[in-house]
């Protein structure tokens, strides 16, 4: 059993609020710099080269990306021979998150409740946060700066077991293309397929933490992943919806096992600040 301290989860999470809300993924900017080259739309390459400074500014000035530093979402991958000391883990994180927040600055957006009284807790707590038990003796820590215009552009549907693979194709580009510039694109696109639904709305959401360019390694999942990038771009949402063919960086989907009678189908959305950040302790 190895032992890991609870602060040293707290200093971790911390750490990677500052850096993921600062400074965009180098796959991320890979994507976009690529993306300007066969981009035909004048106005499209406007706003590309706008994000582009943008986060050369973030970069250089130590400023966030974007006014909306987002919920924290966190996913804790515990590997089951870890033992957590000197404290729970779900306050460790959250005080990485209180901590994180208030030494960088960073905009605090989370209200206590969601009806009456939505008073700003002061301190963007508590984090959305999952843990998995894995195996070893390491715990990654993966910490998404969830912006609060793209995750309102997430959907669900089941669909008839028979509508296959064409009901994902048809769902995923009718959300993208309902959502217009509401979640800044050129998005990052996760989709989750089977188990039930919140396993299709948690899968939706681990797949934005890969890189962009990372296929599935299920071919016929990869196959369904670039259908998925080619039918999106071929909507011509373009950069902030003003037109184009760069709607999307990259569409990711992961799969599990699912009822006889269903087909659940789950999109969540990133915007081009696809911030994610993660640590291995
Ligand atoms: O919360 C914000 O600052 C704006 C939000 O991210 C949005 O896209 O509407």
């Amino acid at each position: 059993m190895r032992e890991v301290p609870a602060e040293l989860i707290t200093e971790t999470v911390a750490r990677l609020a500052i850096e993921a809300t600062h400074f965009l993924p180098e796959d991320v900017e890979g994507a976009i710099r690529a993306a300007r080259q066969t981009e035909r739309s004048p106005l499209a390459v406007q706003i590309i080269d706008e994000i582009l400074e943008n986060a050369q500014v973030a970069r250089e000035r130590m400023l966030p990306l974007c006014q909306d530093t987002g919920t924290a979402v966190v996913i804790l991958e515990i590997g089951q021979d870890v033992h957590i000391t000197g404290g729970y883990v779900i306050d460790a994180v959250n005080e990485g998150i209180r901590r994180g927040y208030s030494e960088g600055y960073l905009r605090k957006s989370i209200a206590a409740r969601p009806f009456s009284a939505r008073v700003n807790t002061g301190d963007n707590t508590p984090g959305v946060i999952h843990t998995e038990i894995v195996p070893g003796d390491r715990i990654k820590v993966m910490f998404m700066p969830k912006g609060g215009g793209c995750e309102n552009m997430s959907r669900y549907q089941n669909f008839l077991p028979g509508m296959g693979k064409q009901a994902v194709i048809d769902f995923v580009c009718e959300t993208v293309d309902m959502s217009g510039g509401n979640p800044c694109p050129p998005l990052v696109i996760g989709v989750g397929v089977g188990g039930t639904a919140e396993k299709a709305m948690t899968m939706a959401k681990h797949a934005l933490f890969r890189k962009i360019g990372e296929r599935s390694p299920d071919p016929e999942v990869a196959e369904l992943e670039q259908e998925l990038l080619q039918a999106v771009n071929e909507l011509g949402v373009g950069p902030q919806a003003v037109g184009g063919s760069t709607t999307a960086l990259d569409v990711f989907v992961e799969t599990y096992p699912t009822h006889i009678t269903a087909l659940p189908v789950a999109v969540n959305i990133q915007c081009h600040s696809a911030r994610t950040k993660q640590a291995v302790i």
